[in-house]
């Protein structure tokens, strides 16, 4: 029987009710105990406290650190499980596949039902997701989330409900894998790009999200250059289009230099440049399109990519942040390879 770490963060999965509204308290020891007892899971796991917070309140350095914290779990052991608040899954199970890169299974769960609830929906989660890191079928999958009897890759997953049972999908791509009392499936082996961030990587630069609405005007791309933003993910409409006064701003700030990466607000599906005065121009100015990644997913890829960027635009493979992260979107199925070339006006 494999040996396995689970790893806890926090989030609902180990909250109880106060007078003040939800607080973690469960350990995953008692986590674990509660899970066991679904289909009697008895194999080795060591546990470790890592944070007791919903995952709100979690922050890029501290999933940087629990990064690092897997890496010596899986030194360690033959799986990881990761449990997790779900407002913030989506992102540090992709954080995560970037430090990583293919890895053995590492998957994070979580609930959306308190650990007192009287029909907690954690120690079924928590069951599937230490059957899945335990299972010969999960080799080669890397990061991954399981979650209501399903098993997502870490990139393309995205949280779909806000209380509802069954929390999350990776809407362009589909389940990997299921999980139940019958046992564990796996359908297909996500594409995993080599690990972007070096270990130790400490935090990141700011990349700013910046929202297309009806009629938006350039005001929030402008604050957010403002503000700092090293690079912006526009979270344009339907397949990847921005309003004409946002096109205008964007295509200023590529000329300068600013990285700029699209995604849709429409939450499934990739992005292409199709239509002039939207997307069309903000490809022909350099933009990258996201292809399934959702914003926020997108942030943290064009984030790290410019954490490997040296003053002089270039990483040590001597690509700028354009063509790294096209090939990184590329590697990981988000884009086709021949992305260019394949897109029919
Ligand atoms: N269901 C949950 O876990 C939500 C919680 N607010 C968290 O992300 O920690």
């Amino acid at each position: 029987m494999p040996r396995l770490t689970l790893l806890a963060t926090g989030g609902t999965i180990a909250t109880r009710a106060t007078g003040a509204g939800r607080v973690v308290g469960a350990t995953g020891a008692e986590l674990l105990e509660r899970a066991r007892g679904v289909w009697g899971f008895d194999g080795e796991v060591d546990v470790l406290d890592v944070e007791g917070l919903v995952s709100s309140a979690l922050t890029v350095p501290a999933v940087l650190g629990l990064a690092g914290t897997v890496r010596q779990a899986l030194a360690a052991s033959d799986g990881v499980v990761v449990t997790h608040g779900t407002d913030t899954m989506e992102e540090t199970a992709f954080l995560l596949g970037l430090t990583l890169g293919p890895s053995a299974p590492v998957t994070l769960t979580g609930a959306q039902r308190p650990f007192d609830d009287a029909a907690p929906d954690g120690p079924r989660n928590l069951a599937a997701a230490l059957a899945w890191a335990a299972d010969p079928a999960a080799e080669g999958t890397g990061v991954t989330i399981t979650f209501a009897d399903v098993v997502l890759p870490a990139v393309g997953v995205h949280k779909t409900k806000t209380l509802g049972l069954e929390a999350f999908a990776a809407p362009t791509r589909g389940p990997i894998g299921h999980v139940d009392e019958t046992g564990v499936r796996r359908h297909a082996r996500p594409e995993i790009p080599g690990p972007l961030l070096p270990p130790g990587t400490a935090d990141l630069p700011r990349v700013a999200v910046v929202p297309q609405y009806l009629g938006v005007d350039a005001a929030d791309v402008e604050a957010a250059v403002r503000g700092g933003a090293r690079g912006l993910v526009v979270a344009g409409f339907g397949a990847g289009n921005t309003t004409p006064p946002v096109t205008a701003a964007l295509v200023r700030l590529l000329e300068r230099g600013l990285p700029v990466v699209v995604t849709s607000r429409t939450g499934s599906g990739a992005v292409a440049g199709l239509y002039a005065g939207g997307g069309a121009d903000l490809a022909a100015a350099g933009a990258v399109m996201a292809g399934d990644l959702s914003h926020w997913q997108a942030r943290l890829l064009l984030a790290a990519v410019l954490a490997t960027q040296d003053d002089d635009g270039r990483d040590r493979d001597g690509e700028d942040w354009a063509t790294r992260t096209r090939r990184w979107l590329a590697d990981a199925g988000a884009v086709p390879r021949r992305a260019e070339a394949a897109v029919r006006k």
